[in-house]
């Protein structure tokens, strides 16, 4: 561990002089003094120095946040940091990531990837993390599919300007969350209850949640801009080459993870945007309405329509006209993509322990 604290200091500035703490009158003196007394203690002491609690003001505040953090990680890998101690590091640079802006060249982001290399050694011998994964469900009502990757002329002409909805294959299988390094679900700690309110980091959300048995309290982190969040996951995926047929600037492209357990359900719902919904892992039941048959799906009541069994098999007496509405049905696999064409009506349901990436572009 003195290892660690050697990378850990090695991204820190070399000198006091060299480490920059320049704030305005909004932060009152006192505090940055308290900072620069924490600045001292980096570089001579070996005192542990507790953060205070976050306020959503002036980006300067954040800042100080995100000093906070830094200053506590640094404290925490100083001596024999315990694989917990690493974590509750880990947890901290999150915070600071998740409340705090970035700061000295966003070093949290460098501290995690330290911090990460860390926990990747001890957990090195342990059991293979895909042992978790449940078995594949053997629903297999796919009704349509697309074997390749069409050219974007094609792509244009069969699906995007008729606004019919595909499931590309291939197209997603050079990303390195499927080959470089996998992303794949870890044996994770068990689950403890949680207000709803409370705000996690992405990994309490995954103790908290990912390994519920309990269909009840499942949690879903859904439509997350994960990827902004964790810039090092945009590493990991690709925008989809055909977003280019959209008149949209890349930087339009809204990125949203889809994370959760097995059970989790996307309500009956339309987006104002094309969609190209990536599975990354695990299995999804989709099924798509036509805008056509909007007045079928009774909008102002879908609400009502929510829960899993009134889609799935709707009250008939209540919803005739429901029945009556044709729809395309498929499961979703690890390696497909499947395009969403605008206003289009989807509800989605995780059969296993799911992680989605959706790109909505126009
Ligand atoms: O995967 C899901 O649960 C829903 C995805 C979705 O609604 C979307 O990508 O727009
Ligand atoms: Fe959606």
């Amino acid at each position: 561990m003195a290892e660690l604290w050697s990378a850990i200091s090695a991204a820190l500035p070399v000198t006091e002089a060299e480490f920059p703490l320049d704030f305005s009158e909004k932060v009152e003196p006192c505090v940055v003094d308290v900072l620069q007394r924490c600045r001292q203690q980096l570089y001579t002491g070996r005192e542990k120095l507790n953060t205070g609690t976050w306020r959503d003001v002036d980006k300067e505040w954040r800042c100080l946040y995100s000093y906070g953090c830094l200053f506590k990680v640094a404290a925490l890998c100083r001596d024999d940091a315990s694989p917990a101690t690493v974590q509750e590091a880990i947890r901290t640079c999150d915070l600071g990531l998740l409340m705090g802006a970035a700061i000295m060249d966003n070093i949290l982001q460098t501290f995690v990837r330290i911090l990460q290399n860390e926990m990747g050694k001890s957990h090195s011998n342990e059991e293979d993390p895909s042992e978790g994964v449940s078995a594949k469900c053997l629903w297999s009502s796919r009704l349509w599919q697309y074997q390749g990757c069409p050219s974007l002329e094609s792509f244009k002409k069969d699906y995007l300007d008729p606004q019919k909805p595909v499931i590309l294959e291939g197209i997603i299988d050079h990303w390195p969350a499927f080959k470089k390094h996998p992303w794949s679900p870890l044996p994770l700690p068990s689950h403890s209850p949680l207000d709803t309110s409370t705000l996690l980091t992405i990994n309490e959300f995954i103790d908290r949640y990912i390994v519920v048995k309990d269909a009840s309290s499942l949690g879903y982190l859904a439509q997350h801009q994960l990827i902004d969040q964790v810039p090092e996951l945009k590493d990991d995926i690709r925008i989809p080459d055909y977003c280019c047929l959209g008149e949209g600037d890349e930087d339009d492209i809204t990125i949203n993870a889809w994370f959760g357990p097995g059970g989790t359900v996307s309500p009956l719902h339309q987006d104002p945007q094309q969609n190209f919904l990536a599975q990354v892992s695990g299995w999804k039941y989709i099924r798509l309405y036509s805008p056509e048959d909007t007045e079928k799906l009774y909008p102002p009541q879908l609400q009502l329509l929510h829960n899993t069994s009134q889609v799935e098999s709707p009250d008939v007496v209540r919803f005739p006209e429901f029945v009556k509405a044709p729809y395309l049905e498929c499961v979703l696999q690890p390696g497909e993509v499947l395009f969403i064409p605008v206003k289009h009506w989807h509800y989605v349901r995780s059969l296993e322990l799911s992680f989605s990436v959706s790109f909505w572009w126009s």
